[in-house]
């Protein structure tokens, strides 16, 4: 058994893989004695993972972990700098390129930041944005303005706000939307695969007719970048 663990920088995420089934955990009651691998990608430092290094050590669980690579099988990095790739980006773009091969694919990963990459059929990275999420850009004005506030129950809605929370919750919409758009036009063929991820990722989703939501898309990624890397 895998135990697969993501670090983002609002939150860290488990999940176990055994024959190739990704299903979400919680790191408080891992079976230890079952576990083989850790294979781990973080954004940043976290004490959390640090105590899970600390187990694995303790249980002899070997842990190796996730780092963006120029290639990697025919996938490659728009970075000349390529380490300064998120690892969840570099992972939410070997997973496209293993679940959708011959596609030009754009991934959205919404989680603290929102980014947008673009992926070619033939496995060539392109490029992307690092926006704010939803929730950055919403706090960001309540908190440096006097009259902007927010509502928790005003959804995001691709609308024309009619009060301030619809205002402040659809701009960021809209503003994740168009970015969204504005991706499209880097690629030629006009109806590539859209592949959403992360905190509003389902949200996102349902504004694009034929997108995907992929909740462990960051986490299918991460297993095979073990799986590529180990051979
Ligand atoms: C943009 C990110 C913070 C997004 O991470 P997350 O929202 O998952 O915490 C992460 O991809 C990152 O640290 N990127 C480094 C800079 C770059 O990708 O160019
Ligand atoms: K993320």
């Amino acid at each position: 058994m895998r135990l697969l663990i993501d670090v983002g920088n609002t939150a860290l995420k488990a999940a176990l893989c055994q024959q190739g089934e990704i299903k979400p955990c919680d790191v408080s009651a891992l079976p230890w004695r079952k576990i083989n691998e850790l294979v781990y990608a973080s954004v940043g430092k976290n004490e959390q993972l640090n105590g899970l290094l600390a187990q694995a050590s303790a249980f002899q669980v070997p842990c190796f972990e996730a780092k963006v690579t120029k290639q990697l099988s025919n996938l490659s990095c728009a970075y000349q700098q390529f380490s300064n790739l998120g690892i969840d980006r570099w992972l939410g773009l070997i997973a496209a390129f293993q679940l959708w091969p011959q596609q030009d694919c754009i991934v959205i990963d919404t989680g603290t930041a929102t980014t947008i990459d673009v992926l070619t059929a033939q496995g060539q990275h392109l490029g992307g944005w690092i926006l704010p999420g939803l929730d950055l850009m919403t706090r960001s004005l309540t908190q440096n303005t006097q009259r902007v506030f927010d509502d928790a129950n005003t959804p995001f809605a691709n609308e024309l706000g009619v009060n301030t929370p619809n205002g402040l919750k659809n701009g960021a919409l809209v503003a994740t939307l168009g970015a969204v758009e504005q991706a499209k036009l880097h690629l030629t063929n006009k109806k590539p695969q859209l592949i959403f991820a992360g905190g509003y990722g389902a949200l996102l989703k349902a504004q694009f007719l034929d997108a995907i939501y992929d909740p462990q898309l960051v986490m299918k990624g991460l297993n095979y970048w073990y799986e590529l890397s180990k051979n």
